[in-house]
């Protein structure tokens, strides 16, 4: 990673051309820029409408130039910002004068909220939500992204730490204090039963993390039977468009095929499969083993039974613990059952019924979006070191070993918003933002 000293700039509105362009500059050579470019620095934190000039005194643009003061910007340092308009050259023009300045170069992706974090302006807890915040795109994940950028989060795992220092502390306040015989009772009791509460809100958490995940990454559908099933037909139907080829020929899909559809809120992948049948092609063979891979980890298996054919597989032991829902496909060709949902994609008939159903069984996994937990994987991993290590607290360990083992959960917890052992985790997580985040 780049050194601190650098000043970063970068574009961080969106692709040009653009009504406006933002692109902004943070580093100790802040007030520098904005002087060489504008002329003046304006006053803090206001916007301030400027000529912007070049090297060579040509105008580059006229724009608006706000300057944030550090150590209270986003990024905690001198923080610059400069509106101008969205076009490529303006664009281009600007950034080569502000990169022209000694120690100033172009940010690498996240750079910017690095830094935030780095001067200790927003916790990892807070980068993450704010990355899952700008790759949001339904309202459910929006919903969840907020309460994660806004510090939720944060002060949920800062209260647990906080419990575990309190627990040790009355534990080796007790061992320093007491003597020798006469370690109290009373307070190893008291630290057991705060421990055994906190134990029970962590792995109640840890269980909704599964529905806070379905959030960030969808509910999963997979399309399964028999080939011509009409499976392919089904995804372009609910997809709207032609994403998967549909022929009369039996083994035409061999890849997965996955389509992100917006679900009341719930961000749901569709995923078409390759028929299952015997059959001796080696491609088509790899594309069943495929098919079985998706199903086994799919929310929802739709198991398409076509109204024309009595053949019918079972799907349930490919599905792993996912429902399977049979949908009886081509029902212009046939009556279906009593009780059956039945689909045509030829005549349209029982689609919005079949939209209405997953969108159900995907919403009762997802929960209440307002009573989610955003939960990245990295926490929850985290999060169970800390249960097991505590779980092992029995009532009758030595206290000293009982602080001991307390101290050694609180440490790993520091690492869920960064206060402790993290080094290797940063570029993971800030390489997930755009460049001029
Ligand atoms: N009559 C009728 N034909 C359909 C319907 N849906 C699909 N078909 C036809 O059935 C044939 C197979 O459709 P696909 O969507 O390719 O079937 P698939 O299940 O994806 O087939 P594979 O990818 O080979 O496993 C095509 O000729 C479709 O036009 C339907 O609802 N009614
Ligand atoms: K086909
Ligand atoms: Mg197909």
């Amino acid at each position: 990673m780049a050194t601190m000293n650098e000043t970063i700039v970068a574009l961080s509105s969106g692709g040009l051309p653009s009504g406006v362009a933002v692109l902004r500059l943070s580093g100790t050579m802040a007030t520098v820029a904005i002087r060489t470019l504008a002329g003046s620095v304006p006053p803090e934190r206001r916007a301030s409408l400027r000529v912007l000039k070049d090297h060579d005194g040509q105008i580059i643009d006229r724009g608006i130039v706000v300057f944030f003061p550090g150590p209270d910007s986003v990024t905690g340092e001198d923080l610059a910002e400069f509106h101008l308009h969205g076009g490529k050259a303006v664009v281009a023009a600007c950034l080569a004068a502000l990169t022209a300045l000694p120690d100033v170069r172009l940010a690498q992706p996240g750079e910017f909220t690095r830094r935030s974090f780095i001067n200790g302006r927003i916790d990892l807890t807070e980068a993450e939500g704010l990355a899952d915040l700008l790759a949001a795109e339904t309202e459910g994940q929006r919903r969840q992204a907020v309460m994660q950028a806004g510090g939720e989060t944060r002060a949920l795992y800062e209260g647990w730490m906080k419990r575990l220092t309190f627990c040790r502390a009355m534990l080796e306040a007790d061992f320093d204090f007491a003597d020798e015989d006469d370690v109290s009772d009373d307070v190893a009791a008291d630290v057991s039963r705060e421990i055994s509460d906190l134990l029970a809100e962590m792995r109640g958490y840890v269980s909704h993390a599964h529905q806070g995940e379905i959030f960030r990454n969808g509910f999963s559908v997979a399309i399964a039977g028999v080939p011509n099933a009409g499976k392919s037909s089904l995804m372009n139907a609910l997809a709207r468009r032609d994403v998967a080829i549909v022929s009369d020929i039996p083994g035409t899909t061999r890849d997965l095929i996955e389509v992100s559809l917006d679900l009341r809120g719930i961000p749901v992948r569709l995923i078409d499969t390759a028929g299952l049948r015997d059959s001796p092609d080696r491609i088509e063979q790899l594309g069943m083993d495929r098919a079985r891979e998706a199903l086994s980890h799919a929310g929802l298996v739709l198991h398409l039974v076509p109204s024309d054919d009595a053949m019918e597989l079972t799907l349930n032991d490919l599905a792993n613990e996912a429902p399977v829902l049979k949908v009886r496909s081509k029902s212009d060709l046939g009556t279906a059952q009593d009780g059956e949902l039945a689909i045509s994609t030829r005549t349209g008939e029982g689609l919005d019924e079949l939209v209405e159903r997953i969108a159900q069984i995907a919403a009762e996994a997802a929960g209440d979006p307002s009573q989610l937990v955003p939960v990245h994987t990295r926490q929850r991993d985290i999060i169970g070191q800390a249960i097991l290590v505590l779980s092992d607290c029995q009532d009758d360990l030595p206290l000293e070993i009982y602080a001991e083992v307390l101290r050694s959960a609180s440490e790993r917890l520091g690492a869920l918003t960064g206060q402790r052992g993290v080094e290797d985790m940063l570029d993971v997580i800030f390489s997930q933002f755009c460049i001029g985040k």
